[in-house]
């Protein structure tokens, strides 16, 4: 069973003085021989304790890892996502100190204590392990750390900051290849190729991994060529793409009044350090960008440090570069594009205080900065600043908590804010900053809303309505930009059987495959379940198997055909696996190498590209067929989104929007752009149905491997919990959850709603203590709350 309690350890005697809250040690733990991992998280000069009490072990960090204020951090964290403390500690560490890596001692400052000196004899790096050095060892070592002489480095893999690479030249002259082309077995295809190829680039060396995918190769040809002296393999040294840090510098701009008045209000909180939250609601195209760097220029002007939280940061290189280029080497960047050792050199250069900025995403709000001056969070209502796994935070929360802290302002930007963060504003809980026009009265672009249901789409054989073609045509002509959006990947969403009506499933998940037309596969998108796409029926044997659905595949395919002389960029999951695709994407298309970017909703957000003039939304309807309370509002936010990436310069900007649902309220408040219409019309009807923002909510899920125990303890918990809770609150369920079985495990949940609600926190830690022992027996129970997706 797992315990979420600190245990208290006698210090041995050398060690005393030189343990420091927030370093890992190694402790022994229940009886027999195992040793854990834990955090000093506190002290204390006497105990309660009659038994004997165990020593800790040894140390693992000679430094804090987690300073004051995040240990004070984790145990609110734990709190309020019901999780453990310890869990909520290895969150705010960087991935590489969360296993058990490698470390080294490197020598900083000679000359080192003689036994030191001794440990190291010739070398100047030493692997350091917690049972290696005894106690005086230890001791003089983390002195040594304490004055500089050492420092303690994790050892990433694969970090070395020099790549190395297999680099293949011809070995023999091109005579001699030839001949032995001549000679080679007929069948001997891949031999063939090869040699080929070297005969004809004689003076051009390439690497290994570049010539076998050219090829179309395998490994093994090279490798025999090797053995038979066709070719000379040697290891090389590259460097590192460096295009990436090629970042312009930028200024900062005069702000007009909207934007002014925005600073202004900032800059007065920073500077009276009053923890007051923010929400600047500004219409897309409003300069909110420039907001938040003139208010955290006013942070670092102040001698202070500021945060700057962004939706998973590699989706807007955009944004990164403009924060860079005003701020240049104090930033740091964290986000998941990023190597794990990359992001380590980021964590210690904050942790050092050698970066004053730090911009990232979700997990960046546990930046281990000091004395922050103010936390910006851009896009507030983006539901990637929820993280969906243990501990279940809400970044905005958090970033709260750490604005109370450091006695410094919180900005919540967004065009169109969460319903939580605007009802908030209207009880004066946030101030609300509002810019509702674009830079220089530049207008919103006119939005169409297409009705699909009277629309003939081309006998049913594109996607695109007429008025949108043609909106694109006119822009080819006029050398100008489009951006369509279609939130779904692949070529189409399932295959079904026209004869019996089959569909194909994943046989981990309920949810039916998607087909991918390259590779040829039928793929599941919960658990990455693969297989071919099939001739046959797999239920009658029938060849009548037909696609239904469009992805993103499919619409590229369309758009060659009907615009041949268009250039598309294809922007999704699938193109943009490869580390830094997506930024290269963009910047293609920023630079005007393509007509069209196509992609998922991760267009949608932040790009600022002044010639796009056209914005076309294939199927408003995806998001609107959730079950999901907030369907609404995320339909009418990536409308509103996507559409204000039209028309953001000189020329004015056009929308179309294609949806089958031309009535719904989302849709046509997004038609008006019109946040603040939405806002009061969804409010009531959240009020009618009660949710949030004017119940609180927290969902409780139960899953197992079999059907009957997800369901059993859910029943139980639902029962503990009417017997438990007051009668104002709502319990919905318990039912199987949207997607009853994914990756083999059986989901089954609840959904408590309530206003106010004393006994909540002790009945969930009731909960979640009771039912943590069925671990064991392959049950797992989540509390999330405050949830945001409900699939
Ligand atoms: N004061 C200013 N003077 C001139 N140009 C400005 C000013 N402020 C911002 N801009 C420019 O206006 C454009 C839009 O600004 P920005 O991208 O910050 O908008 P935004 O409010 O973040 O929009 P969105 O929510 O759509 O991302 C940018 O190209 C920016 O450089
Ligand atoms: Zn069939
Ligand atoms: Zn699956």
């Amino acid at each position: 069973m797992q315990t979420d309690q600190p245990y208290t350890y006698q210090i041995p005697s050398e060690l005393a003085g030189d343990l420091k809250l927030g370093m890992r040690v190694v402790v022994p733990f229940g009886r027999g021989k195992r040793k854990v991992q834990g955090f000093i998280v506190g002290f204390s000069n006497h105990v309660d304790y009659d038994g004997k009490m165990k020593q800790i072990d040894s140390i693992i960090d000679l430094t804090p890892v987690v300073n004051d204020e995040l240990l004070k951090l984790s145990a609110w964290l734990a709190q309020t996502t019901f999780s453990f403390r310890i869990s909520c500690i290895m969150t705010m560490l960087p991935s590489v100190m969360r296993a058990k890596a490698t470390k080294v001692l490197r020598i900083n400052k000679a000359p080192l204590e003689p036994s030191i000196a001794a440990l190291f004899g010739k070398q100047s790096e030493l692997e350091y392990d917690e049972d290696q050095f005894n106690p005086d060892q230890l001791k003089a070592i983390i002195d040594a750390v304490r004055t500089g002489q050492l420092t303690l480095d994790y050892v990433v893999k694969n970090q070395a900051r020099a790549k190395q690479v297999l680099q293949i030249t011809p070995a023999q002259s091109v005579a001699e290849l030839k001949a032995v082309l001549e000679q080679v077995a007929a069948n001997a295809v891949a031999q063939q190729k090869l040699l080929k190829w070297l005969i004809e680039h004689p003076d051009q060396p390439i690497e290994q991994p570049r010539l076998a995918s050219m090829l179309q190769i395998p490994i093994s040809t090279i490798n025999t060529a090797a053995k038979k002296g066709w070719v000379n393999k040697q290891r090389v040294t590259v460097l590192r793409d460096p295009s990436k840090h090629s970042i312009a510098r930028n200024y900062p701009l005069a702000l007009n009044d909207d934007q002014k008045q925005a600073v202004d209000q900032i800059a007065a909180s920073i500077k009276n350090e009053t923890a007051d939250v923010y929400l600047l609601e500004g219409v897309t195209g409003s300069g909110k960008t420039e907001v938040y760097l003139q208010a955290i220029q006013k942070a670092l002007v102040a001698g202070k440090t500021a945060l700057m939280l962004v939706p998973e940061i590699a989706l807007t290189p955009q944004m990164v570069n403009r924060v860079k280029g005003r701020f240049g080497d104090m930033v740091a960047m964290l986000h998941s594009g990023l190597s794990i050792g990359e992001r380590y050199d980021e964590w210690r250069r904050i942790n050092a205080g050698d970066a004053q900025v730090v911009v990232g995403a979700r997990s960046a709000v546990f930046a281990p900065l000091k004395n922050i001056g103010v936390i910006i969070m851009d896009e507030e209502h983006d539901s990637s600043y929820k993280q969906e796994d243990t501990p279940r935070y809400n970044t905005r929360e958090v970033a709260k908590w750490r604005g109370a802290y450091n006695h410094c302002p919180v900005v919540l930007g967004s065009a169109t804010p969460s319903l939580e963060s605007r009802a908030r504003a209207g009880k004066d809980v946030y101030h609300l900053l509002m810019m509702p026009h674009r830079i220089n009265n530049q207008s919103l672009p006119t939005v169409n809303v297409v009705d699909m249901r009277n629309v003939l789409i081309n006998d049913g054989k594109t996607d695109f309505s007429e008025p949108l073609l043609t909106a694109i045509q006119h822009r080819l002509a006029r050398k100008e930009q489009t951006v369509l959006m279609l939130n779904r990947r692949g070529y189409s969403s399932f295959l079904m059987c026209r004869d019996c009506g089959f569909v194909l499933k994943c046989p981990n998940c309920d949810i039916s495959l998607t087909l991918h037309l390259k590779g040829h596969r039928m793929q599941c998108h919960y658990c990455g379940f693969e297989q071919p796409i099939p001739n046959r029926c797999p239920n009658c044997h029938g060849q009548r198997l037909r696609s239904f659905g469009t992805g993103t595949e499919k619409v590229e395919q369309q758009l060659n055909q009907l615009l041949p002389n268009a250039s598309v960029i294809r922007m999704d999951v699938d193109t943009t696996k490869r580390k830094g695709a997506h930024e290269r994407l963009l910047a293609q298309f920023g630079s005007g190498q393509a007509d069209i970017l196509l992609g998922t909703q991760m267009i949608a957000k932040g790009l600022d590209f002044p010639n796009v003039t056209l914005v076309g939304v294939l199927n408003a309807d995806t998001s609107l067929d959730l079950p999901d309370f907030r369907a609404n509002e995320k339909t009418f936010q990536l409308l509103t989104q996507v559409s204000g990436r039209a028309g953001r310069a000189q020329k004015q900007g056009e929308v179309y929007i294609q949806t089958y649902n031309p009535d719904n309220k989302a849709i046509q408040l997004a038609k008006e752009q019109d946040y603040e219409a939405f806002y009061r019309s969804e409010m009531r009807i959240r009020h009618i149905a009660n949710y949030p923002p004017y119940f609180f909510t927290v969902r409780i899920t139960a899953n197992a491997k079999f059907e009957n125990q997800s369901a059993k303890v859910i029943y139980e918990i639902d029962r503990y919990l009417r017997q438990t809770l007051t009668n104002g609150d709502i319990i919905l369920g318990p039912t199987p959850s949207a997607i009853s079985r994914i990756k083999n495990k059986y989901y089954y949940q609840l959904l408590i709603k309530y206003k106010h609600e004393p006994k909540l926190q002790s009945a969930l830690e009731h909960v979640l203590n009771k039912y943590q022992t069925a671990i064991r027996h392959g049950i797992y129970i989540s509390i999330d709350s405050e949830p945001v997706s409900f699939m």
